[in-house]
């Protein structure tokens, strides 16, 4: 079973969501069904990028997480693009036999079996600020999936109003799954500085809106790796 690779990059820290600052290696598994108007990882999603896709074996896939840890466990993050188009089985039975964690991002389009062998998975539903539609028959199936997981976490990008009151409604749909918001990073060129200023601005507003709600249920977090690197790869 071949595996598309974009990049395996760290030790670094996790920027995001539930398990933000946790020492993380990161696995970017090439190729998406959904092509969100923001999407800060287009590299691994747009087929232009195609060829820089690595074909990569679960074997191999695990000796570079070993070698980039120093055989020390740590928690192994699959992202993407969508890394549920593929199957990672193998990889997480190999890494947990070894003592790392897993923990995966997916958008919740496509379920998979190995959801349930995971610590964490994070499901990030796309707001109507992506041009996406969530058809929220899958992303039950992917809860349903995640049921053997140590955790599952929804994560939703907030970049407006309309943006805000969708997160409300998908919250309610899933009112057990614990909540995490992050501002929308408008500006994700990785070749352009970021505007830390303006990354503040909407991490105020977004916070400042739902404290005003009185709507206490989220945690609202920056992207950590973005204030510190910017968009950088590999980081
Ligand atoms: C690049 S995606 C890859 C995994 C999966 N396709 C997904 O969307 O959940 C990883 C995380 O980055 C978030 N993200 C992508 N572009 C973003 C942006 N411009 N600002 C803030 N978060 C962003 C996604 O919503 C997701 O939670
Ligand atoms: N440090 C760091 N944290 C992250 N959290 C989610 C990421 C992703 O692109 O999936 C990411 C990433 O690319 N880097
Ligand atoms: S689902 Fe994730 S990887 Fe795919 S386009 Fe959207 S943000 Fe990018
Ligand atoms: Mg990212």
């Amino acid at each position: 079973m071949t595996l598309r690779i974009v990049e395996i990059f760290g030790p670094t820290i996790q920027g995001e969501g539930a398990l933000i600052g946790e020492p993380t290696v990161f696995v970017r598994a090439g190729g998406c069904d959904y092509r969100c108007s923001w999407c800060d990882s287009l590299h691994a999603v747009d087929s232009a990028y195609r060829d820089t896709w690595k074909p990569m074996s679960a074997e191999q896939v695990f000796a570079q997480v070993e070698e980039l840890s120093g055989g020390q466990p740590l928690t192994i993050s699959i992202s993407g693009g969508n890394p549920a188009i593929q199957d990672f089985a193998a990889v997480i039975a190999m890494g947990k036999a070894k003592g790392y964690r897993f923990a995966c991002e997916t958008q919740g389009s496509i379920s998979r079996p190995w959801f349930g062998d995971l610590d964490t998975l994070v499901l990030s539903p796309k707001p109507p600020s992506s041009g996406e539609t969530v058809d929220w028959d899958a992303f039950d199936a992917c809860v349903q999936a995640g049921q053997g997981a140590g955790q599952t976490v929804m994560k939703i990008v907030i970049f407006d109003d309309v943006d805000y009151a969708w997160a409300k409604d998908a919250h309610a749909r899933h009112p057990d799954l614990p909540l995490y918001l992050q501002p929308g990073n408008p500006d994700v060129d990785p070749d352009l500085p970021v505007d830390p200023q303006a990354l503040a601005d909407r991490l105020l507003w977004l916070t400042e809106t739902t404290m005003a709600d009185r709507w206490f249920a989220p945690r609202i977090l920056p992207q950590l790796h973005v204030l510190i690197w910017g968009n950088k790869r590999g980081v």
